[in-house]
């Protein structure tokens, strides 16, 4: 037999299969998605095993040193998925492999032999190789091909199993559990009744009804049911069956869970359930857009729905974005699915994170509840894959393999007759357009639960504020608010968005920013020069000494931090309990959640933060929501500037007045007739995304145009500008003539790490050659790239521009 390898070096030489012979010994270990050593040149690396075949081209092969999982780490899904994502995203395939599997496994684990019955059961020749021990290293197997054969019998009469020896950091833990042997009949006529307390506890065991009853030996003894050497004799009789069983760190432990039952549906929710359930049950691949104002009940319609696939004996994959992963998320899953749910987030510690990968893996859990990544969960039956937020930009990864979790989702939903459910209160364009166009199917819930009013927002013109000399970041409406709220004993949020800051130049007395005149986007501010810039065709211009339009001194960059902001606080408000919620704040492991938690409790009347307490948040006490700066993100050199702000502040402002009472925010702005914040102030998502598709339309942006960045960095400026034009040049020969292409231009960060970095973007509506010439530029210039001399990012999904 022989495997084709993937070998575990990110080369543009080294992208294919490699050709190895699978030794006897390991050919019953060996299969597709498992990963293995191999020698390569003079080296031993890691690599997976792509494919099998009886036989190879090749002349001479070497063989494989070794198999390293126990099981394939890789369903033959997440093989062909790589090698879509290979495609797609221009990355090689090593490189999308590794990005599926979590980082605790990537080191090298050893395999061990567990030995899972008396050691009399086995046959002759394994009782030698056992001899007294009950665990041994697969490395002291004899290299025979009749052990090897008795090995694999012994593995499917689960007699002995193989599986890692995990280092310590990640160790886990096994419970002893007792059960009845499959013949436990016939050996239990050797029971005699002299042996009374061995017949209690085989009555006991008979008592329970089901013959694959697992219990744990830590019960009985706890329960005095029986003694140790109780339990001894009916094992040593082969009446009952020990073995050892993993039990997973559970990172929730600690806490328990709160059952909640379904909630009886309202209408809309049910209007909503219909068409998803009508696809889940005929197991057919769709995809849905399932529009639900803020506090509308999406979550509710999630666990009804996936309750259905879990009945169906099928498993859900439901992401969030990982600053909403809060654990009233994670409570919500828990308190419906209990156990079978696996929570999969960068906050766990590595080893948790292995565990509740592995219990995904090892098919013990249902239901994965994650960020991005979890979008690969190793599940081999899928019956509903769920996107919440779809519209964030954390579901694309910036780094190798750049996918979208979105396009990943219904990949994985074609493949498993899986129906994808994209909710949100503000979706994406592209998603609202592909709605528009009956691609995905919109389902809408327009009202909050109970016909609950959404709340009323005010837009305070900060201009004004500072005309009547107001200099404070908190406008007098804002401030006379939150004195009431204090008063009431009800709570409030402030948000200031830490995202855009001092990277854009405006004039605090009109409001005015400067753009460029040909891309109809932000000038960004460059510090070296004290000059402005666009990032999309190079267009610069000198920072004004005073604003054009009005000719005020008081045009500067932007910026002002939460500390700051919590200082003026308490001088303002010297009662109010705050929380604040930031970067620096939420360094500690678990603060984020404690923080959060002590809000819930009423501990403190207001929670002062940035992005992470944006979204997910349900809390009843809150009436008030504060937003203090609008404008930051409104101005980042970035056509989705617009989408992202009224997406933030609906998202934010649907935190208050979820419950009884009702809500009211504030949104402080120096622009406040921008269109952005006038829709989002209504609560007109419909109008928004018809206006914002016509400035797309003519910008030529999507969901018009598709977009491609090409990045080229060199240490010489020279040769990174002259590769960018020349890999420009190529694309513009070879594309149609309707493909856009713009630049090289300078990067907006024009150089990191001491490399030169230029920039070309591509705007097209159909260019179906266009990954086949990535791939070509790609590997025309691998020997530059191996050396690590010239990169070259190719990202088909672009959503930052720096
Ligand atoms: N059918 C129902 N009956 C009563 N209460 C419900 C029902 N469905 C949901 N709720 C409650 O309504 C509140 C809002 O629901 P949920 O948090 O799911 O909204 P959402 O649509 O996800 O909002 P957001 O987009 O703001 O996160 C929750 O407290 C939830 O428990
Ligand atoms: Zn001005
Ligand atoms: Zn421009």
């Amino acid at each position: 037999m022989y495997a084709k390898v993937i070998v575990d070096i990110a080369t543009g030489q080294t992208n294919r299969a490699f050709d190895y012979q699978i030794p006897a010994s390991l050919e019953m270990l060996a299969r597709p998605g498992s990963r293995v050593t191999v020698p390569f040149g003079a080296r031993k690396i890691q690599g997976f095993i792509w494919r099998i075949e009886d036989k190879t081209e090749l002349a001479r092969v070497k063989p494989i040193t070794d198999v390293l999982d126990p099981h394939p780490v890789l369903t033959q899904e997440l093989l062909e998925l790589g090698e879509y994502l290979a495609v797609e995203t221009v990355c090689f395939l090593i490189t999308a492999y590794q990005s599926m599997i979590p980082a605790a496994i990537r080191a090298k684990p050893k395999k061990k032999i567990e030995l899972l019955v008396s050691t009399e059961t086995l046959p002759p020749v394994l009782q030698a190789v056992f001899q007294k021990q009950t665990t041994i290293d697969w490395k002291d197997l004899p290299d025979d091909k009749a052990v090897m054969q008795h090995v694999q019998e012994a593995v499917r009469h689960e007699q002995i199993r193989i599986d890692y020896q995990v280092k310590d950091q990640t160790k886990k833990q096994t419970k002893r559990m007792l059960k009845l042997h499959p013949e436990h009949r016939t050996h239990a006529a050797s029971l005699t009744a002299k042996a009374k307390k061995q017949l209690e506890l085989y009555d006991w065991f008979l008592s329970i009804g089901d013959e694959e009853a697992a219990v744990p030996a830590a019960q009985l003894l706890h329960e005095q049911t029986a003694s140790r050497a109780v339990i001894q004799g009916l094992v040593e009789k082969n009446i009952l069956m020990e073995r050892n069983q993993e039990s997973y760190r559970d990172p929730f432990e600690d806490r328990s869970f709160e059952a909640t039952p379904p909630q009886e549906l309202t209408r809309d929710q049910q209007r909503a359930l219909d068409p998803i359930t009508e696809k889940t049950s005929r197991e057919k691949h769709h995809t849905f857009l399932l529009h639900g104002v803020t506090g509308s009940g999406k979550t509710e319609v999630y666990l009804q729905a996936i309750d259905r696939v879990l009945q169906q004996g099928r498993e859900a994959i439901v992401l969030v974005p990982e600053i909403s992963l809060t654990p009233q998320m994670v409570e919500r899953f828990k308190g419906r699915f209990g156990d079978q749910v696996a929570v999969m987030h960068s906050a766990l510690s590595r080893g948790e994170r292995y565990d509740e990968w592995r219990r995904v893996h090892a098919g013990d859990a249902k239901v994965a509840v994650g960020a991005r990544s979890a979008i690969f969960a190793p599940f081999k039956n899928v019956g509903l894959i769920i996107i919440d937020e779809e519209h964030e930009g954390s579901y694309k990864q910036e780094d190798h393999p750049r996918y979208h979790a979105r396009e990943v989702a219904i990949w994985r939903g074609i493949y498993h007759g899986a129906p994808v459910v994209l909710g949100s209160a503000t979706p994406s364009l592209e998603s609202y357009a592909r709605a528009g166009r009956e691609v995905y199917q919109l389902l809408e819930m327009p009202e909050r639960i109970n016909q609950k009013q959404l709340p009323a927002i005010d837009v305070v013109d900060m201009r004004d504020e500072l005309h009547k000399g107001n200099r404070s970041v908190f406008s007098e409406t804002l401030l006379e608010k939150l004195k009431d709220r204090l008063e009431k004993g009800e709570q409030s949020i402030l948000f200031l968005n830490r995202r855009g800051y001092s990277s854009f130049v405006m004039c605090r007395s009109c409001g005015y920013t400067a753009e460029c005149p040909h891309c109809e986007i932000t000038l960004t501010y460059h510090q070296t020069k004290h000059q402005l810039k666009c990032h999309y065709c190079g267009y610069e211009e000198a920072m004004p000494a005073t604003c054009p339009s009005c000719e005020s001194e008081q045009i500067r960059y932007f910026g002002t931090g939460t500390q700051k902001v919590e200082e003026e606080l308490t001088k303002v408000l010297p009662e109010a309990r705050i929380i604040r919620m930031d970067m620096d704040t939420t360094t500690k492991k678990g603060s984020h959640e404690q923080m959060l938690r002590r809000f819930g409790n009423g501990e403190a009347d207001i929670l002062l933060g940035t992005q992470m307490i944006a979204k997910g948040l349900d809390f009843p006490m809150i009436t008030l929501v504060g937003v203090l700066a609008a404008d930051t993100m409104l101005h980042l050199p970035d056509f989705r500037a617009p989408e992202r702000t009224f997406q933030l502040l609906t998202q934010v402002s649907g935190r208050a007045g979820r419950d009884k009472l009702q809500g009211e925010v504030v949104i402080q702005s120096y622009s406040p007739d921008h269109y952005s914040i006038q829709f989002a102030k209504n609560h007109d998502y419909p109008s928004f995304s018809r206006h914002e598709m016509g400035q797309r339309k003519r910008g030529g942006y999507p969901p018009y145009y598709y977009l491609t960045m090409v990045n080229v960095s060199h240490e010489e400026i020279g040769v990174a500008l002259k590769t960018a034009e020349k890999v420009t040049s190529r694309l513009r020969e070879e594309l149609s003539p309707q493909a856009k292409i713009l630049g090289p231009t300078v990067s907006p960060i024009a150089r990191i790490k001491d490399r030169y970095r230029y920039q070309c973007m591509i705007k097209y509506r159909d260019e179906p050659e266009l990954t086949k010439i990535l791939n070509d530029i790609a590997v025309h210039y691998q020997k530059e790239t191996a050396q690590d001399k010239l990169f070259i990012t190719i990202d088909m999904y672009p959503q930052l521009f720096l």
